[in-house]
Formats: C-alpha cells, sequence, structure tokens
C-alpha cells in the first residue's frame, strides 16, 4: 500500500513540474514526528553527518531551521517538494513564490486543522477561516491598537526597571535566570495588557494574596498553563485530572485560569453596558477593548443565532480569543527578548552603537531620579522616536531575521481543491491538491539573493575559535567553523557568506552628500516583500507585530540606557576581580573564549516546541553599569568580525 501510494505520488509530484526528493515519511506523520525523528537524532553519532539533501535531513521536521539555507544551496532551487507515501511537502526560500502564497489566502489557507487543539478555550482567530475567521480577525485586530500598546509600554517599562534592579542585587554573581526571566517579563506585560491585571514584578517577591473562590492567583494560574500549555492542549482533561500530581496542578491552573477570565468578562460587561464614558479608561486592555468593540445587544442574542452572521463574538469565543492572544504573544516575544540579549551579550560592539542611539534619542546616563526616569519613557515622546531609529530597527529586525521564533509558516493546498499554478523562477508550475507547503521563513532570511552580505575570506586554522571545533556536524563542509560567522552561525548553511551572522549594519543604507560624498542620512533597507517574514505577510499576518515590537523597544531602551550585558565568564576564569587585572590581550582571549561557549551552548540547546528558542538558562551574563564593563571597548576596537 505504502509503495502504490508512493508511486502515485511520485507520478502527480512529476507532472506538477516541482523539483522533488524522493524521502521514506512525511514529517507531518504523527508517530514518526514522536517517535522516529528522535531515533534518527540518537542513530546519528553512528554514522557519517548527512548531506544537507538526505531523506535523513529532510524527515525531520526541524530541518528549516537546523540547517537552513544548505538544501535550498545544495539542489540549486529555491523551492523543492518532498515525496513520501504519506504525501507531499513543498518547502520554499523564493521570495516571490511567498509573496503569490500569501496574497493568495483562498488558494493556499492556513491548516488550521492543525491548530484544533488550541480551542480549548473557544473558537478564535487562529482556529477559523473563511466567513468565521474574517469575523474574529474583523472585532480582534482593533483591540491590539494605539491603545493597547500606550499599556504595552508602560508596563514593559515597569517591568524591566524592576528586572534590572533584581538583577543589580546579585551583580557578584552572573545572571542564569535570562530564559525565565524574558518569560516572567513577557507573561506580567501580557497580563496587564491582556487583562488589566497587576501581576507584580520580579523585584517584589511578595506573595498575592488569593482571592476567595479561588485556590491559585491569576498570575500564578495563567503562568502555570502557559508555561505547560503542550500538556493543557495536547491531553485529554480527563488525564490531566485524573494524572500524578504535576499534571493534576497543570489541570487546576486550566480550571482557575477559565474561571478568572469568565469572572473578568461578567465584570468587564456590566462596567461598559452601565457607563461605556467612565469606564474606557480602565478597560485598555485586550478584554475591554474586544468587548467594546462589539455590539453588546447583539452579542446577547448571538449565543442562539449563527454568530457569522449577527456579526458579534459568543462569550466562548470572546474568551478563546483572549486566549489565543496570550498563547501567540507569550512565547514569542519573550524568546525574542532573550535571543536580542544574549545576541548584544555576544556582540558587545553592537551593544555600544545601540547604547549610543539610545543616548541620542532619551539622553546620555542614567538618572537615580524616579521623575526623570518617568519622563525619560514617556510613550508619547519616546516611543516613535525610538521606533524611527535606524540602528534599534536594525537590531531587532536582525534578532529576528537570525533567531525568529516561527522557522517555517504553514498553509496547504486542500485536498478536495484544483491544482495551484505558481511560477516558479518564470516557469508555470502546479501544486498538486493535498500538498502541505512551509514557507521557510529560516531559509529565506539567509537566501543570499535577496541581503545583503560579505564575502568572507577562507577560515584561518590558526585563529583561536578554529581550534574548539568539536563537534562533527560543524566540519560538514571541511572547513570547520570560522571565526567571522561563528558566533551564531552552526551546520553547512552559508558556509562562503555571513549570512548566518548577526550583523544589524545589513539593514542600514547610508545616503551620502551630492556636495562632499560625506555622510549624510542612514535609513534602513526595505528587503524584498517575501524575503523577510518573521510575522508572516498578507491577511494572515501577524495581529501581534506591534504588541511585540512596542515591547522589545521598551524592554531594550530601559536596560541599555543605564547598564550593559556581558558574558559571564565566571565558569571560564575563577573571579571577575581576577580579569580586572589582566591585560588587554588576555582579556580579549578570555572573552573569546566566552563568545565561542555561548555560542556552542545556544546551537545545543535551540529547540522547537511550539517556537524557536534556546531552552534553558544556560549561558550566563553580567549586567554592569554603563561605563564599568569588564569587557569595555578597549579590547574590541579594531576588531575585525
Ligand atoms: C516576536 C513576536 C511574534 C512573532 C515573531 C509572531 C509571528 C507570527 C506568525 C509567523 C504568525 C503566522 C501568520 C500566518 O499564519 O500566516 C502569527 C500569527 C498570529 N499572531 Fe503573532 N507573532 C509574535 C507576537 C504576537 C503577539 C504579541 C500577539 C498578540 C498579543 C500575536 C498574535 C497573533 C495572532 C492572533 C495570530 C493569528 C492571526 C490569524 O491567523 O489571522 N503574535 N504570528
Amino acid at each position: 500500500n505504502n509503495l502504490y501510494c508512493l508511486t502515485r505520488n511520485i507520478r502527480t509530484a512529476r507532472k506538477s513540474g516541482i523539483r522533488y526528493v524522493v524521502v521514506p515519511v512525511n514529517s507531518y506523520n504523527k508517530w514518526f514526528s514522536l517517535l522516529g525523528a528522535r531515533l534518527l537524532s540518537l542513530a546519528d553519532p553512528l554514522f557519517s553527518p548527512p548531506s544537507p539533501t538526505s531523506w535523513r535531513w529532510l524527515v525531520r521536521g526541524g530541518w528549516p531551521w537546523r540547517i537552513r539555507y544548505a538544501p535550498f544551496a545544495k539542489l540549486g532551487t529555491d523551492t523543492f517538494m518532498t515525496v513520501a507515501p504519506g504525501g507531499s511537502i513543498l518547502y520554499t526560500a523564493d521570495e516571490d513564490v511567498i509573496r503569490q502564497i500569501l496574497g493568495r489566502m483562498k488558494d493556499f489557507p492556513k491548516p488550521i486543522f492543525l491548530y484544533r487543539n488550541v480551542d480549548i478555550f473557544g473558537k478564535n482567530v487562529v482556529t477559523t477561516d473563511g466567513a468565521s475567521w474574517r469575523r474574529h480577525r474583523r472585532l480582534v485586530a482593533p483591540a491590539l491598537g494605539e491603545k493597547n500598546n500606550r499599556m504595552v509600554w508602560d508596563e514593559t517599562v515597569r517591568q524591566m526597571q524592576s528586572l534590572t534592579r533584581k538583577w543589580m542585587k546579585t551583580q557578584k554573581e552572573a545572571i542564569t535566570t535570562l530564559r525565565g526571566d524574558a518569560m516572567l517579563l513577557s507573561l506580567n506585560v501580557i497580563g496587564r495588557a491582556g487583562f488589566g491585571q497587576d501581576m507584580g514584578i520580579p523585584d517584589d517577591g511578595k506573595e498575592k494574596k488569593i482571592p476567595e473562590g479561588h485556590s491559585m492567583g491569576f498570575a500564578a494560574a495563567l503562568g502555570s498553563l502557559l508555561n505547560n500549555i503542550l500538556m493543557v492542549v495536547a491531553l485529554p482533561k480527563s488525564i490531566l485530572r485524573r494524572g500524578p500530581k504535576p499534571l493534576r496542578v497543570v489541570y487546576e491552573s486550566y480550571m482557575e485560569f477559565r474561571q478568572y477570565m469568565c469572572e473578568m468578562l461578567a465584570d468587564k460587561q456590566a462596567e461598559i453596558q452601565s457607563s461605556p464614558e467612565a469606564s474606557s479608561k480602565s478597560n485598555m486592555d485586550l478584554l475591554g477593548q474586544i468587548i467594546k468593540g462589539q455590539d453588546l445587544h447583539l452579542l446577547e442574542e448571538a449565543d442562539d443565532k449563527d454568530p457569522d452572521t449577527t456579526g458579534g463574538l459568543t462569550d466562548s469565543e470572546v474568551l478563546g480569543n483572549l486566549f489565543v492572544l496570550l498563547f501567540a504573544g507569550h512565547e514569542t516575544t519573550a524568546g525574542t527578548l532573550h535571543s536580542v540579549l544574549l545576541l548584544l551579550a555576544i556582540h558587545p560592539w553592537y551593544q555600544r552603537r545601540l547604547q549610543a542611539a539610545l543616548d541620542s534619542i532619551l539622553g546620555s546616563t542614567g538618572s537615580d531620579d524616579p521623575a526623570s526616569e518617568t519622563s525619560k519613557f514617556h510613550y508619547d515622546t519616546a516611543l516613535p522616536k525610538l521606533m524611527c531609529d535606524p540602528f534599534i530597527t536594525a537590531v531587532i529586525n536582525e534578532t529576528l531575521r537570525v533567531m525568529g521564533p516561527i522557522p517555517t509558516i504553514p498553509k496547504y493546498v486542500p485536498a478536495d481543491s484544483e491544482p495551484q499554478r505558481l511560477m516558479v523562477d518564470g516557469t508555470e508550475v502546479s501544486v498538486p491538491p493535498g500538498t502541505m507547503i512551509k514557507l521557510c521563513a529560516s531559509c529565506v532570511h539567509r537566501n543570499p539573493k535577496y541581503w545583503p552580505h560579505q564575502v568572507l575570506p577562507p577560515p584561518s586554522p590558526t585563529h583561536p575559535l578554529s581550534l574548539h571545533t568539536g563537534n562533527k556536524k560543524e566540519k560538514i563542509d571541511g572547513r570547520g567553523p570560522d571565526p567571522q560567522r561563528h558566533w551564531t552561525s552552526w551546520g553547512p548553511s552559508n558556509p562562503h557568506n555571513d549570512l548566518e551572522g548577526f550583523r544589524p549594519d545589513r539593514w542600514l543604507k547610508t545616503m551620502h552628500s551630492a556636495r562632499d560624498g560625506a555622510p549624510a542620512f542612514t535609513s534602513v533597507i526595505s528587503p524584498p516583500f517575501g524575503a523577510f517574514i518573521p510575522f508572516s505577510e498578507g491577511p494572515r499576518a501577524c495581529l501581534g507585530k506591534r504588541f511585540a515590537q512596542v515591547e522589545l523597544v521598551a524592554a531594550l531602551a530601559v536596560l541599555f540606557s543605564s547598564y550593559s550585558v556581558e558574558l559571564g565568564v565566571e565558569e571560564l576564569v575563577p573571579g571577575v576581580e581576577g580579569v580586572d587585572a589582566m591585560g588587554r590581550e588576555e582579556r580579549r582571549r578570555v572573552w573569546e573564549r566566552a563568545a565561542e561557549e555561548a555560542n556552542g551552548r545556544w546551537r545545543k540547546h535551540s529547540s522547537m516546541v511550539i517556537t524557536l528558542q534556546m531552552r534553558g538558562n544556560c549561558v550566563p551574563v553580567r549586567l554592569v553599569p554603563r561605563g564599568r564593563e569588564v569587557f569595555g571597548d578597549g579590547i574590541f576596537s579594531g576588531h575585525s568580525w
């Protein structure tokens, strides 16, 4: 039967006109992705490293972020299919193909069947399509507008100020909680901006009183739910309820959170109905905004009518949407914040430029006066300037380019539809019905056709970093790691250019004065439409893009206007004081080892569970007041990386 299906699928693929590779199993196969892929990884050390186009890579769902552009480069095409007995998957890193697919939502819909389980509190904007999705999107999108952004900004400033206070208290030791802290910050921001709840601040440490009728506080319930979300969406509730204690705690947080949401919904509805004007200020959060955006009169009737015709959201749909905003917004933003902090710690010279950009907007150095700090981080005056600054934009964009939390965006051609025509490299091809599609963000973000890049010279075998290769996979192209692209690269993708590396500069374009040729104006480049898709594009693009950008900008502004983040070297050199006493060269070598170690850990601990992230708090960092860096400018001046 498998052979029959494979022969049929190969015949269809041949007719499609799309380049294809035959593989034994489809990476969407549930059993294979649960067990087979794991066994394959365990067996890896027994064999020589697979080539980027080997089935041993292409059957793994994670290849687009593990080996990134390598299969496309090796095949010499930016669009190809894998064909297996269980079906075909089209992978593309071609901006024009991505543009066509994102622009034709009806022909290439989102496979909402993959997100079925996210419906735990009700249907929502992620799990619907057609008329129903349009209704959800129309009613949910305005909630993420200007008023809510203001809340996101204010809360992120408050949270980051508290986090820096907490970090400064442990100044003597390295911070090993970066990921957890980024997750907590993002949770507290979304708790406030989503529900108007004060979730507490990191350096407070006070236990919040649990309200009557509850067994958990709101923050604890939301935190436990989001941190265990995979269990909640994947396991039947009966198993959670009756399983061992850790599962029962997750179930409790699910039930508690549901109860909190129902209470808040009822309170907000009553408040808005009784006095819409008076309550406007307290309802800038997402829940208040979604309720206010609807005609409550219609809403009351909608429960027993078809909501698609009455036009509102039912109560369960309001809850479903709120939950999905938390779900879609928490880990993505936290992961990006974690990545940008680490990337800046690994690239101190970009950190300095970011600080200079912040100084030019906010004024230099931090102040101990709370009033001046409050006016410095004012939403109306600070945010527009920070969002327009080319270097700040470049840092955030470059982070999303190299470490975007969503490496592939799924689409498909439904099995019962017609084959869909596409132009690939100027030739018309047809995508067969039933084909799954992966828009490979992590690969198109590294496609040398669309990105400014530097060609790298051959690696020097005597460079200190080359002495620490260790990993077999790095030697896939037989050259070992290259010092110039080492900090953020792993695997065989783009060995001859710097696209694997973090270089915000590539986003900048400087205009020169016609009169004397001096640099006059710097702006940010606009890559082709489908080449930069961390938030996707088109009608189904991310609804929380602005939310995430505001949070990231606020966090960076608060942190780097007063502090620097440095790599912790305690594991390499006992005592920071020891490093202080070192000369320039010696200090630089310590730093290089720390950067290499950080890169190695990043590579080892990055994995895809819902989003791509570096898991664990495994890269130690230190927070230091600006000007007191251990690895100050002296050791980086004239670096050539
Ligand atoms: C760095 C942070 C974020 C990244 C990289 C990101 C990325 C994405 C991507 C790639 C999609 C898929 C679009 C598609 O299927 O074509 C998406 C959808 C979505 N995102 Fe985000 N997201 C981020 C933050 C947020 C935040 C903060 C929220 C809400 C508060 C949010 C809410 C949503 C929603 C509701 C959708 C579904 C839209 C629809 O299907 O109509 N996201 N996001």
